[in-house]
């Protein structure tokens, strides 16, 4: 069994829990309390950056363990908004990342920036999960889902005026994601078997995601470099956790990360 479906599985039995407590009816009338989702296609197409940054709430992962306690995951947040994050990620699997709704719902009254709900999504009911705590973006990982199922999710989602975005690790999977109507897609330069990163994934399947979707790089950025080299790959956004969780600084980590996206003469040193 994969680690992705070891995650599945669980998701699906935790998913099951809340079911049974919240009725998708509930569901569906606290999303149609919440504000309207924000446009984040339009926040990713009108940046003064070469590349916005998707700073992430992390406490630990499979491949690394425990890395951060974080406490008090709205503070982070708005350490990450005020060092000049685009969108805000938050894991909300617990078995695996340690994270919650509860975190959701804190950083959410935290910041206005547009938000991620990050977790291995297979149900519909999770996407009106997402709606009702006010996520803007749901992520959806094609090597977790049939094509038919991935149309489906992606479509409700976008019916509900958030934004999918869909994680692939190979060609293959990018072509899939096109097909099914993927308006963001996110290239993981982890593999999803060994755990390892190698971030020239990004630079090898991008080539086959036509430019009008918005490309985002996703792990093993270790620094400003890194943020660089993506960018210079042809990455609209990138999307940044263990660096920033482990930083005693967040927000300079940030600012750091994003302030070489807007300088980008400065660092010429670097090609
Ligand atoms: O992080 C993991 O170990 C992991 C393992 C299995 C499935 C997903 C996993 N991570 C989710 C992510 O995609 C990352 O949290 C995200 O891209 C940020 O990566 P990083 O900056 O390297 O923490």
């Amino acid at each position: 069994m994969s680690v992705l479906d070891e995650i599945v599985g669980g998701v699906r039995l935790d998913v099951a829990k809340r079911e049974a407590r919240v009725s998708l009816d509930e569901l569906k009338e606290r999303a149609e309390r919440r504000d309207s989702a924000i446009d984040v296609i339009a926040c990713f197409q009108q940046r003064d950056a070469v590349v916005s940054l998707i700073a992430e709430v992390k406490r630990r992962s499979p491949s690394k363990g425990a890395l951060a306690t974080i406490p008090d995951p709205a503070e982070l947040a708005r350490a990450y908004e005020a060092g000049g994050a685009t969108a805000i990620s938050v894991l909300t699997e617990q078995r695996h990342f340690g994270g919650s709704l509860q975190d959701f719902e804190a950083v959410r009254k935290a910041v206005d920036v547009p938000l991620l709900r990050k977790d291995f999504i297979v149900t519909p009911y999770q996407i009106w999960e997402a709606r009702a705590y006010g996520a803007d973006m749901v992520l959806l990982i094609v090597a977790a889902l049939d094509q038919v199922v991935l149309t489906s999710l992606i479509e409700r989602i976008h019916s509900l005026g958030m934004t999918a975005l869909v994680e692939v690790h190979d060609r293959v999977e990018a072509m899939r994601a096109v097909n099914a109507g993927a308006r963001l897609i996110g290239v993981n330069a982890r593999n999803l078997h060994t755990l390892d990163v190698d971030r020239s994934v990004f630079t090898d399947v991008v080539e086959v995601i036509p430019s009008s979707v918005i490309r985002v790089a996703e792990s093993g950025v270790r620094g400003p470099r890194d943020v660089w080299t993506y960018a210079k790959a042809g990455a609209d956004a990138v999307l940044v956790g263990e660096a920033l969780v482990r930083d005693g600084d967040p927000r300079k980590a940030v600012a750091d990360m994003v302030s070489i996206t807007k300088h980008p003469a400065t660092h010429q040193q670097w090609e």
